[in-house]
């Protein structure tokens, strides 16, 4: 097997049958992308002069199966960018800044997935389980998870359900400076192993390890580390290019200086080539906007924004043509090797230009591995297995079309176990000795840091902070957090500048809202016109305001709840999104739009009121128009309120509107109007209590009617005939309108944080802490190092201890070493 990094032919003969499985080169050697130069602080050449340099050339067959060298490996001086620094920060000393220490390997280990799905109606095997297998799971995942806590729980709403697992017993890695793909027929689990990488499966039982850098990390840990790049690019399309990736900035890094934010965003859009498109909006199907390539590459900037090492990116390709998917894959590319990401991206079939561009592949058919490892060893390894692939035929169509889908199951099936006996065990040998090289590296940049770090602290005091902060928490763990969670105050003020834009950007739906309420209050003023004169019969006057009444308080509800439901049900998709994102929390999202929503809730019903009210002409006078104006205000808020509830407590919203829409009959026939409260059936009464158009109304009836006489008509006695309660005044009307606007609005927002929680899992928030608290070093658990004083000097003390700050621990090793063993046969 060549280790050169260089590109070996197709057409060489299979250099053995040995398991093709770990990478030959974490980091290409001469890679023409691999351009970036040493750090201008020498930090390379001091690395290299330092006692360890690290080669990650390490091939299963040349460790001695616990992950250490045995001598023959060519552990040598590293030809790659250890000390490059990150184009994506701003300065080296920068939180965040990566400076080439921060690589990570992300490895799993023995990754079981599996889901209740109704049984196949053609399942044979006495269960009703077809081909799906039978929790519990697997005892080998079994044995490694231990005494562990599943990740996520399946409730078995129905006990007719059965298990069907979707990833079986999978275990690799995906090493750092490497672009990695993951293919596979459709269905065979590519997105559902890229979702747990990320931790971001949902609804199934997951077994099984996810480790950065040999550390076991749950869904959330995971999802504050990883950046993920969803195959629907879903971002609010009035937003610029710009503004998407400064929103990324903003809401994703600690303030930095304006400069330093500026030359990182000139960086991103200068790496991704958006250039062009960067003052175009996103658009939408209906609103023409950036290409799909372009939302493309905004997607994956707005996740650069944060600076993950690990970069996972679902079908990113797909729907683009070849040229754009060659684009988006060249960047990914550079991604890796200049700034030794770990990226990795589910692929359908890739063109042979694609495919000769990854570092590794890994080949899913129904959940298990048939290959992973180096792209260019995978002819060799289908070869050795009497597979030789034509010459100047693509790989990728090769094992797709000739293997995949054209050769007996049986023979498949021995692929597969193949793969999983002879292959598989070598992985974790491989990973823990990367593991080790990059612990050693991390302990020689810490090392080199301290006294840089002495020498130039930051003079911003919150970057200051930040960075101490941050230090503090690296501690012996090669793994930091990247994502920043920024303090509510900066998610509020950045939510409500974007609703603000969203909303004014919006001119068609401002229009038409608009110029609904003046074409009603006109109609509805020109229906009424001049009331008080319309007819000798006093009777026929009082009921036609009455009709005025109802008539204002029912449209102003109804033309509030309906609108938000389907907009808000858009607007829900992107907030999901971005809150799955880790951008921001459920509560400054719902409060900013709501500051930002009302005044404009507010602006519609007095436009139409205003109309309405004077060519109608009740009394002409400015209070009754106050009046009139404040109990359509009123309603509508509530009608608002009400709307963004039902999108909020439902997740599918044609059922949100299935209840709007069951909620009209009784709203309006207890509205005050056509039943009278004196005659309705006493177990419906109640119902009045809860229709805000009954308020209105009555508020309204009372304020034009108590103590007043229209001709021969008593006005008390009017009330009193429509079973209008002039015993409450009409202020507790608008005090119950208040409240039950308030509580509409605080159903909403509970409902939209439940449904959150519901799609991305709680706790989301205060995450840093809980990390931290979770992955102290091992040896100082006990001691309370993160309190109190001297928390500043933690990382400045000049040449700090080695062992202290920079030995792998053993809880670091140990479970990758542990699997070496197992594998080993070993104890
Ligand atoms: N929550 C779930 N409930 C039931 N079945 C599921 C669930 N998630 C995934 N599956 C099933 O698991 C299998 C793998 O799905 P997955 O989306 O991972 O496949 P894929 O390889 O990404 O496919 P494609 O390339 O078509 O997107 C599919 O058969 C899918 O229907």
């Amino acid at each position: 097997m060549t280790n050169d990094g260089g590109h070996r032919s197709r057409d060489a003969p299979a250099a053995s049958s040995t398991p093709l499985i770990a990478p030959a080169v974490l980091a290409p050697a001469h890679s023409d992308l691999d351009v970036a130069p040493p750090a201008a602080d020498g930090s390379r050449s001091r690395w290299h002069s330092g006692a360890t340099a690290v080669e990650f050339g390490i091939h299963p067959a040349t460790t001695n199966g616990n992950g250490h060298n045995n001598g023959s490996l060519p552990i040598t001086a590293s030809s790659t960018t250890l000390g490059a620094s990150d184009p994506c920060a701003p300065e080296a000393t920068t939180s965040g800044g990566q400076n080439g220490h921060g690589r990570v390997l992300l490895s799993f280990h023995d990754l079981t997935y599996s889901v209740m799905v109704a049984p196949h109606p053609t399942a044979t095997n006495g269960n009703g389980n077809g081909d799906q297998q039978q929790l519990p799971l697997p005892a080998t995942a079994a044995a490694v998870q231990g005494s562990k806590r599943p990740r996520l729980s399946i409730r078995r709403r129905n006990a007719d359900l059965v298990p069907k697992t979707i990833l079986k017993d999978i275990t690799g890695f995906f090493a750092p400076g490497r672009l990695a793909a993951i293919l596979g027929p459709s269905g065979s689990g590519k997105t559902t192993l890229l979702n747990s990488l990320a931790g971001l499966s949902k609804g199934g039982l997951m077994h099984g390890d996810v480790m950065l850098n040999g550390l076991s990390l749950d869904p959330f840990e995971l999802r504050s580390v990883v950046g993920f790049v969803f195959q629907d690019d879903v971002i609010m399309e009035t937003m610029t290019v710009n503004e998407a990736l400064e929103m990324a900035l903003a809401l994703r890094n600690p303030p930095e200086s304006a400069e330093d934010a500026r030359r990182r965003m000139e960086r991103i859009v200068d790496l991704l080539g958006l250039e062009r498109a960067r003052h175009t909006i996103i658009g939408s199907p209906a609103r023409k906007g950036v290409s799909g390539g372009e939302r493309k590459r905004a997607a994956i900037g707005m996740e650069l924004m944060g600076r993950p090492q690990v970069l996972l990116l679902d079908e990113c390709t797909t729907g683009l043509d070849s040229f754009t998917a060659f684009t988006v894959m060249s960047i990914l590319k550079k991604l890796a090797h200049l700034q030794q990401k770990t990226v990795v991206a589910t692929l359908h079939q890739p063109s042979s230009e694609i495919f000769e561009m990854l570092d590794d592949v890994m080949i899913l058919v129904d959940g298990q591995i048939l290959y992973h490892g180096p792209t260019q060893d995978m002819v060799a390894y289908f070869t050795a297995r009497n597979f030789p692939c034509p010459n100047h035929y693509n790989p990728a169509d090769f094992v797709f079309m000739s293997i995949i889908n054209n050769t007996p199951a049986h023979v498949i099936d021995a692929l597969l176990l193949d793969y999983r006996k002879s292959a598989m065990p070598g992985h974790a040998a491989a990973a823990a000795a990367i593991i080790t090289a990059l612990t050693l590296e991390a302990d020689h940049h810490r090392r080199t840091m301290s006294t840089a770090s002495t020498a130039e602290p930051s003079r911003n005091p919150w970057h200051a902070h930040r960075e101490r902060k941050r230090r503090r928490r690296i501690g012996n763990a090669p793994l930091e957090m990247t994502k920043f969670y920024p303090p509510f105050r900066q998610q509020f003020a950045y939510l409500t500048k974007r609703a603000w834009l969203n909303t004014i950007r919006n001119k068609l739906m401002l229009q038409t809202r608009l110029m609904q309420a003046v074409f009603l209050g006109v109609l509805v003023g020109l229906i009424f016109l001049n009331v008080r004169h319309s007819s000798p019969d006093p009777r026929a006057v009082a009921q036609s305001i009455t009709g005025v009444f109802f008539f204002v308080s029912t449209n102003s509800f109804f033309s509030a709840t309906l609108p938000v439901l389907s907009i808000f049900a858009v607007e829900r998709h992107v907030f999901l999104r971005e809150y799955v994102s880790g951008y921001y929390g459920v509560a400054a999202y719902f409060w900013s739009r709501t500051l930002v929503e009302t005044p404009f809730q507010i602006l519609y019903p007095v436009v139409l009121a205003t109309i309405a009210y004077w060519i109608i002409n009740f009394s002409s006078t400015v209070v009754g128009w106050l009046v009139f104006t404040m109990f359509a205000v009123l309603v509508s808020l509530v009608g608002n309120a009400f709307g963004i509830a039902m999108a909020s407590l439902f997740e599918d919203i044609g059922i949100a509107l299935t209840v709007v829409t069951l909620a009209i009959l009784p709203l309006l026939l207890f509205g005050g109007l056509f039943v009278n409260s004196g005659t309705a059936p006493a177990w419906l009464v109640w119902l009045q209590w809860v229709s805000p158009i009954q308020y209105s109304f009555s508020g309204l009836m009372k304020y034009y009617f108590t103590d007043r006489t229209l001709g021969t008509l008593d006005g008390n006695e009017y009330l009193r005939q429509l079973g209008v309660d002039k015993k409450l005044p009409m202020g507790i009307d608008v005090i119950l309108l208040a409240v039950l606007w308030a509580v509409c609005t605080l159903a909403g927002y509970f409902g939209l944080r439940r449904l959150a929680h519901k799609i991305a899992g709680s706790r989301p928030r205060g995450m840093r802490k809980w990390f931290q608290r979770r992955h102290r070093p091992v040896e100082q658990a006990g001691t309370e190092r993160d309190d109190g004083a001297g928390e500043e000097d933690v990382e400045l003390t000049a040449g700090g201890n080695v062992a202290e700050w920079g030995a792998p621990t053993p809880v670091q090793f140990g479970r990758v070493l542990g699997v070496a063993r197992e594998h080993d046969g070993r104890d």
